[in-house]
């Protein structure tokens, strides 16, 4: 497996540290992705601090990061990408 760019972690998860301009983007990041993941029945292990979101990715029935964790987590860099300056 191939972690993504400006991930972290292994086979078993993978972790990314979102900063934003404040929490209305933070949260509208939550929002936006929250309902990814609610259509794709697959959800992050994530917590919110302000500006800052802490994200952990992997597929608990595998035990492991499978590609359902790698679509989301390309999902959650293109929704940063799109609010980061918002
Ligand atoms: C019952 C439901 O389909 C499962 O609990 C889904 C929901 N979302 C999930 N999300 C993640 N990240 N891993 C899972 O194994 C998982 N399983």
């Amino acid at each position: 497996m191939r972690i993504p760019e400006g991930w972290s972690g292994d086979e078993s998860r993978i972790a990314r540290r979102y900063d934003f301009a404040g929490f209305p983007q933070a949260l509208a990041f939550m929002v936006e992705v929250g309902l990814y993941c609610e259509r794709e029945d697959h959800h992050p292990e994530w917590k919110n601090i302000y500006n800052k979101i802490w994200v952990e990715l992997a597929t608990h029935d595998a035990g492991k990061v499978t590609d359902k964790d790698l679509a989301l987590a390309a999902h959650m860099d293109a929704a940063f990408a799109g609010r980061r300056e918002a």
